[in-house]
């Protein structure tokens, strides 16, 4: 048999999947990494984490799998979107990594719109929010300049590690739109923004496609990892182009809902015709020559993690989820807004943060895990009105990462969504989709439809609950009013924080 890697580089952990020609996960591993944050905004990681995760995971994959490193033709990676990874001229990393979640950047990116305006939406397709690479890329410049000196390029989180693992630096398309220096129509650096900002294009690494063949494992990475120096790896996607793959979202009419630390609406974009005014994301797809389109909830998963972290941390993930159940639809009068590290849409706010509103003697630790599972949920929803008012009403989605584990957790989205709600056999689809790159650029598909037809398993499907929905519908309607209602509030606290 053969098999194909796909390396999942997510923001709480590394998720490695083994798969063969059929499409089956024949094993997985996963190693975590921390998060650093020094300050209130900031988010960081170190580079080595990832790739000694990486390289820990690999091993425990080839050891407990029982498969022979040489049956293992190709290897490909799916990475979390926009990190800054600045590299000197030998290719060695000059600071930690500056996330996707990092909202240190507000300035910056007023900065570019300020300078740019509807001609920076133009060539991007995006506003210049705090979570994308530029802006961070213009913090360091300003606040270290002595480091900034002495980058000579830069790249994304799964882009430094396959450089790692392959000793070849480029970075892959769908994941350069996200830095917001890319033309996108065009697919290739943008002159006038580098120029603009008094960046030099040779900042910018060399571009590949995702299924592009970048090279081969190094002779030192193999001998550590145990895989074969002879696999051969491609380019991968950013996160939620590969999510959308490994959900099958390949045509116009379907749309991914995705739970990991960062939560995803997304649908495909055959071309660029469609305009949300930088409402939404706009990326180019790890489909060749597609695009896709999105919303970004940044804490969603997150906001779970955190409450459980806080409040549970000895509980095991299962059973604290599975506690809301005992609680009611709208959690005995609770509701949550998960802008617990600010929020990209509906509002491209970095200093909105969270709220439970109602908060009542009679609730118990479940109502509140409720609603945050709720909270979460009703943050995809304006997300889905924002496609609505554009004309997009999809009849299902297909719900992939963490998150996707519960079924409870998917029984609100069909009932707040008032869709169906399809679960794979696999939750892991952003793990899938770069194993279907691999399996393409090999050669064993003509293209990722056909590969997706093979890959790609339904386990379940959740209809909406006409008692539910309706339930739901009445109670998005309190919660849209907690932004508004709260802005002034939550703002004032971060003042006061940020003044300490
Ligand atoms: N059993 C579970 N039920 C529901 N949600 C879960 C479960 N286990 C983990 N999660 C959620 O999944 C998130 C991680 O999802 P994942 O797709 O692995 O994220 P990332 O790619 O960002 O590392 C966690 O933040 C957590 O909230
Ligand atoms: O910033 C974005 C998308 O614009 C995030 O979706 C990141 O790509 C992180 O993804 P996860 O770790 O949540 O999968």
């Amino acid at each position: 048999m053969k098999y194909v890697i796909g390396v999942d580089l997510g923001t709480s952990a590394v998720k490695v999947l083994l798969v063969d020609q059929n499409g089956t996960v024949t094993a997985q591993a996963s190693e975590a990494y921390p998060l650093q944050q020094p300050a209130p905004g900031y988010n960081e990681q170190n580079p080595d984490d990832w790739v000694q995760g990486t390289l820990t995971a690999i091993q425990h994959l080839l050891a407990t799998s029982g498969v022979t490193a040489s049956e293992i033709e190709g290897l490909s990676y799916s990475g979390q979107m926009h990190g800054l990874v600045l590299l000197d001229a030998a290719g060695q990393v000059l600071r930690p990594a500056i996330l996707w979640n990092d909202t240190r950047t507000t300035k910056q990116s007023e900065e570019i719109m300020a300078k740019m305006g509807p001609r920076f939406i133009e060539i991007t397709r995006n506003r210049p929010l705090e979570g994308f690479t530029l802006p961070k890329i213009l913090w360091v410049k300003e606040n270290e300049p002595e480091i900034f000196a002495q980058a000579a390029t830069f790249v994304l989180p799964k882009d430094y590690v396959r450089y790692r693992m392959t000793g070849q630096l480029n970075m892959e398309l769908s994941d350069a739109a996200g830095t917001v220096l890319l033309d996108i129509a065009k697919k290739e650096w943008s002159r006038e923004i580098c120029a603009a900002f008094g960046l030099p294009l040779s900042l910018c690494p060399p571009l590949v496609e995702a299924t592009t063949n970048v090279g081969t494992i190094t002779a030192e990475f193999a001998q550590a990892s145990g895989l074969c120096s002879q696999t051969a790896v491609f380019g991968g996607g950013a996160d939620n182009a590969c999510g959308a793959i490994g959900a099958g979202i390949l045509h116009p009419d379907q749309a991914m809902c995705s739970i990991g630390t960062s939560g995803v609406i997304l649908t495909y974009e055959p071309d660029t015709t469609t305009d949300y005014h930088g409402q939404l994301h706009f990326f180019n797809h790890a489909v060749p020559n597609s695009f896709y389109s999105m919303g970004v909830t940044l804490a969603a998963g997150y906001s779970l993690s955190w409450f459980k972290q806080t409040f549970a941390p000895d509980a095991s993930f299962n059973d604290f989820v599975g506690s809301a159940a005992t609680s009611t639809i709208g959690a005995h009068g609770l509701l949550f807004a998960p802008y617990i590290v600010g929020e990209r849409t509906p509002y491209a706010d970095a200093k909105i943060r969270g709220s439970f509103i109602g908060i009542d003697g009679k609730q118990e630790r479940s109502d509140f895990v409720r609603a945050v599972l709720e909270g979460i949920v009703f943050s995809f929803k304006d997300i889905l009105d924002i496609y609505a008012a554009n004309g997009k009403n999809f009849k299902q989605l297909v719900s992939i990462g963490g998150g996707a584990k519960s079924p409870l957790w998917l029984q609100i989205q069909a009932d707040i969504f008032n869709k169906d709600i399809v679960r794979l056999e696999s939750e892991q689809g952003p793990g899938l989709g770069a194993a279907m790159l691999a399996a393409v650029g090999l050669g064993w598909f003509d293209s990722l439809s056909t590969c997706a037809d093979h890959f790609i398993a339904v386990k379940k499907v959740y209809h909406p609950v006409a008692e539910h929905v309706a339930k739901y519908a009445q109670l998005h309607q309190i919660y849209q009013q907690i932004y508004p209602q709260t802005k002034g509030i939550t703002g004032a606290l971060l003042d006061y924080e940020e003044q300490q």
